[in-house]
């Protein structure tokens, strides 16, 4: 007897490879990753197409975080529409956002949603999200190994060869452990991991750009060679990070949420600030993140394909 496609499977036919953002703790920085990932993959090549969910029902931050925050959801007659984060600054748009802040009327406003109904909010993400062709769907998640966790590996277990996570830990002993509860999750789900980024691992001075370590440093890297996991890199808390989604949230904010000429001018100078932010140092990480993504992703489908992958670079 033939298996029946699911929705989930049959929407995300056209999406080739995705990523999980993973975090064992809150607030270690997990949706400040999928945003500045999503940014840089998108930068990697002109013809690059990604797509990025926000998942944390209770705490989505995607939207802030890409200038787009005071965006309703439109329904068309093949699913839901994506609010383009590059949809004003010329060319075609190949940045989609999805985000149940879409769906608030107010940021401030919280989801307060039983588990069930959680679980069919994660479904219909999944599956009634017209993303059109993308190379990378990146999806930020809440923090912790939650119900919500299990609802996105149930709904994607049909696309399972095209999934794997980044895991986000800070270098704190407490925060590791979170983060090795998160590994042993994966390892539960057969959840591929592409490797480890240690955040707000020592602190830039924003006079002379030295980076001192305020709290511990390197127990991600530490991890990583423990458990035999590649490390992506180690990012510093970086208060240019900070005013730069202040300065594009102020922006969009002048310009109006109505889509108008000034909210579409505003949109499009936020989304110029963010690309700029991926020039700093403490960007240039992402840009070895985007470089390993894209090398695991090939060396996946080459294997799945019974070809070789290609030389990394
Ligand atoms: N490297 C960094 N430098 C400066 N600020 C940072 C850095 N990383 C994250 N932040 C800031 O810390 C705050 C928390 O980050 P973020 O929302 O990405 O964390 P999270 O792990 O996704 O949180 P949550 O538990 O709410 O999902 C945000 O205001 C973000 O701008
Ligand atoms: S890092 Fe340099 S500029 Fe910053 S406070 Fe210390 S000495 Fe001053």
């Amino acid at each position: 007897m033939a298996i029946q496609e699911t929705p989930v499977a049959r929407r995300l036919k056209t999406v080739k490879h995705v990523v999980i953002v993973l975090s064992g703790k809150g607030g270690v920085g997990k949706s400040s990753v999928s945003a500045q990932l999503a940014l840089s993959l998108h930068a990697s090549s002109p013809n690059v197409r990604v797509g990025i969910l926000d998942v944390d029902l209770t705490g989505p931050s995607i939207p802030r975080m890409l200038g787009l925050d005071g965006h309703g959801v439109h329904q068309s007659s093949d699913g839901w529409v994506p609010v383009y984060a590059d949809a004003k600054s010329g060319g075609e748009p190949r940045l989609a956002c999805m985000s149940v802040g879409f769906l608030l009327k107010n940021r401030g406003d919280s989801v307060v949603w039983r588990g069930p109904k959680k679980n069919a909010m994660i479904r219909q993400f999944l599956s009634d999200v017209r993303w059109g062709e993308l190379d990378y769907l990146v999806i930020d998640t809440p923090p912790g190994t939650s119900d919500e966790h299990l609802s996105l590996m149930e709904h994607l277990a049909p696309v399972q060869s095209k999934l794997s996570a980044v895991i986000v830990t800070t270098p704190q002993a407490v925060a590791l452990l979170d983060a090795m509860k998160c590994l042993s999750f994966t390892r539960a789900v057969s959840l591929p991991v592409l490797g480890l980024v240690e955040n707000m691992s020592g602190y830039v001075c924003p006079c002379c750009g030295e980076v001192s370590n305020v709290f511990s440093t390197g127990g991600g890297e530490e991890m990583a060679r423990r458990e035999k996991l590649t490390f992506l890199g180690s990012m510093p808390v970086d208060t240019e990070l900070v005013t730069l989604l202040d300065a594009a949230e102020s922006d969009r904010k002048n310009g109006g949420d109505d889509d108008n000429a000034a909210s579409a001018e505003a949109e499009a100078r936020s989304f110029e600030l963010l690309q700029r932010y991926q020039a700093t140092s403490s960007a240039k990480l992402f840009s070895t993140i985007t470089a390993e993504v894209t090398r695991a992703v090939a060396a996946g489908m080459a294997k799945e394909s019974g070809g070789e992958p290609p030389e990394s670079g």
